[in-house]
C-alpha cells in the first residue's frame, strides 16, 4: 500500500551533511542521548521494504532526531539565530519559542538573534535590526498568532546574508519556512561552505498546505483543519437552515488540497471536495449540485484555493518570491453557481464564506503546540550536533533529518488512489464531475 507522500522513489538518500566530527561533551543533563546510527523506517509496511530485505540490504531509513552525546559547537561561543519566511502559518511563534528556550536551558547558548522580515533581515542594506531572544522575551509569545519576528516573500543574495552570519559570528541559522524558505536555506548552507565557514542551517518545515515532502504532517495544519471546521459547520448550518440553499467554503491550499480533504474527514457535512488534485469540469459540478438539490434541499461544498484553475483564464501574475498568483476560485464558483441557477430559474439560496486569513493567523492548538515544541528541540539537537542543510521532519511517529534537497524535491499531494479519498468521496458521497 503506498502512503500519502510516498513518491514511489527507489533511490532513497537520506545522508545528512555534517560540517565536522563531534568532540565536546554535550551540555545536556538527564536524558538518553540517540546514537549516531539511529534510524527510523522509511516505509512502514513489510511488503514495500520487500526488495531491500531481498537483496539483504537495509531498506531506506532516515537519520533519527534527538540530542547527541558529543557535539560539534561549543555553546558559549557562537550565536545562533531564526528567520521565518514566506506566508503565515500556527504555531511560527512556538517553534521560536522552543528553539530559543532549548538554545538557552539545553545548551546556555547566550546570543540568539531574531532575524526581522524574512530573508530581508539578513541583508544589511535593508536595515531591519535583530531581535536579541531570550528565555523571558519568548515566554509568552505561543500564546499568539503570526511571528513576532515577521515575515516576507521575494529573493535576498545568498552571499550577503551570509556575510551578515558571518559578521555576527551565528554558528547555527534556523530557517522556519515552507518549500521556498528551504530552497533559500539551502543556497545559504552551500555559499557557507563555499566560503570555508562552520554555519549550521537546519530548517523547520513550515506549510499550512501540508504540502513538503518526507514530513508526515507540518505544524500549523492540525489547527488550520480544527478552524476549517468551524467554517464547515457555519456553511451546513446555513445550509440546513434555508430552502434551496448553497454554502460554498473556501480553503487554503494552492496545490494541495490537504486542508479541504481533512476538513470532509472531521464531519459529515461536506457534499463536494474540490481540490487540486482532482479535475472537475464546471459542467459536471453545476448539474451534480442540481441534483443534490433536488435530492437534498441543500448542499456544502468545500473548495481548495489551487482547484479548478484549468476553469478559469491564467493569469500571468507572481508573488515577490515567483509563486504563480492564481485564480480566485471562490469568486469564480459563487458567481458560476449563482448564474446557472439563475438561467434555470431556480431561486436558490448561496452563502459564500472565505475564512482563508482567520485560519493561518490563529495561534496553535493544544496538538500543534506540543508538537512545535519537539521540532523545536529537535532542530536545535541538529544544529549543535553540526548537521547542515536539512530540515527536522516528523514520519513514522519520530522526529527524524531530511536533507533540504528532497524535501524540495516535488510537493506532497494528494494520491487520488489513496484511502484518504477514496474516504472523502465515500464521506461526500460527490459523483465523478469530469
Ligand atoms: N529557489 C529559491 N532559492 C532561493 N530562495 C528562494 C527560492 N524560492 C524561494 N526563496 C525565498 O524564500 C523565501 C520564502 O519563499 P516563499 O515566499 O515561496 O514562501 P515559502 O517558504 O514557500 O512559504 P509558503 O509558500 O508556504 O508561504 C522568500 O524570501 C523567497 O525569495
Ligand atoms: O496571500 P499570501 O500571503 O501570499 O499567501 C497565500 C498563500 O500562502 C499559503 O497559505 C501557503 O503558506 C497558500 O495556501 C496560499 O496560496
Ligand atoms: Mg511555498
Amino acid at each position: 500500500m503506498r502512503q500519502e507522500g510516498d513518491m514511489g522513489n527507489t533511490e532513497l538518500d537520506f545522508t545528512i551533511e555534517r560540517l565536522g566530527e563531534c568532540h565536546i561533551p554535550s551540555p545536556v543533563k538527564g536524558i538518553r542521548f540517540v546514537d549516531d546510527d539511529g534510524r527510523v523506517l522509511y516505509h512502514s509496511h513489510l511488503q514495500e521494504m520487500k526488495p531491500w530485505l531481498d537483496e539483504g540490504i537495509h531498506p531506506p531509513a532516515m537519520e533519527a532526531a534527538g540530542p547527541r552525546e558529543k557535539v560539534f559547537f561549543d555553546p558559549s561561543r557562537i550565536a545562533c539565530g531564526i528567520v521565518t519566511c514566506g506566508g503565515i502559518c500556527p504555531g511560527l511563534n512556538d517553534v521560536i519559542r522552543s528553539i530559543v528556550l532549548s538554545l538557552c536551558h539545553h545548551y546556555c547558548v547566550q546570543k540568539i538573534y531574531g532575524f526581522r522580515f524574512g530573508y530581508e533581515g539578513l541583508v544589511q542594506r535593508y536595515g531591519h535590526k535583530p531581535l536579541e531572544l531570550t528565555a523571558d522575551s519568548v515566554a509568552q509569545i505561543h500564546e499568539i498568532g503570526g511571528t513576532i519576528l515577521g515575515s516576507s516573500r521575494g529573493p535576498q543574495e545568498p552571499s550577503e546574508m551570509v556575510k551578515t552570519l558571518e559578521d555576527l559570528n551565528v554558528g547555527i541559522l534556523f530557517t522556519i519556512g515552507g518549500d521556498g524558505t528551504q530552497r533559500g536555506a539551502q543556497k545559504i548552507a552551500e555559499e557557507a561552505t563555499r566560503r570555508g565557514l562552520e554555519i549550521s542551517v537546519i530548517g523547520i518545515p513550515k506549510t499550512i498546505d501540508n504540502d513538503i515532502s518526507y514530513i508526515q504532517a507540518t505544524f500549523g495544519f492540525e489547527t488550520a483543519v480544527a478552524e476549517a471546521r468551524r467554517a464547515t459547520y457555519a456553511a451546513h448550518t446555513e445550509a440546513d437552515a434555508a430552502r434551496n440553499s448553497i454554502s460554498l467554503v473556501k480553503l487554503m491550499g494552492r496545490d494541495s488540497g490537504f486542508i479541504a480533504a481533512y476538513s470532509v474527514l472531521v464531519n459529515s457535512h461536506v457534499n463536494f471536495c474540490l481540490v487540486p488534485e482532482a479535475r472537475f469540469t464546471l459542467d459536471g459540478l453545476l448539474r451534480a449540485l442540481k441534483e443534490r438539490l433536488e435530492r437534498r434541499g441543500h448542499a456544502v461544498v468545500v473548495v481548495a484555493e489551487g482547484a479548478g484553475q484549468n476553469l478559469m483564464e491564467a493569469t500571468a501574475e507572481r508573488d515577490a518570491s515567483g509563486n504563480i498568483k492564481y485564480g480566485d476560485i471562490g469568486i469564480f464558483l459563487r458567481d458560476a453557481i449563482r448564474d446557472y441557477f439563475r438561467k434555470a430559474s431556480l431561486e436558490i439560496n448561496l452563502k459564500y464564506i472565505d475564512p482563508s486569513y482567520i485560519i493561518r493567523s490563529m495561534p496553535a492548538n493544544p496538538h500543534d503546540a506540543a508538537f512545535c515544541l519537539l521540532l523545536g528541540q529537535s532542530a536545535v539537537h541538529a544544529g549543535m550536533s553540526g548537521r547542515t542543510n536539512m530540515v527536522v521532519s516528523f514520519w513514522n511517529r519520530e522526529f527524524t533529518h531530511v536533507p533540504i534537497t528532497l524535501a524540495v524535491s516535488q510537493r506532497k499531494k494528494i494520491d487520488t488512489s489513496s484511502m484518504l479519498w477514496n474516504s472523502v468521496l465515500a464521506v461526500t458521497g460527490q459523483p465523478d464531475m469530469m
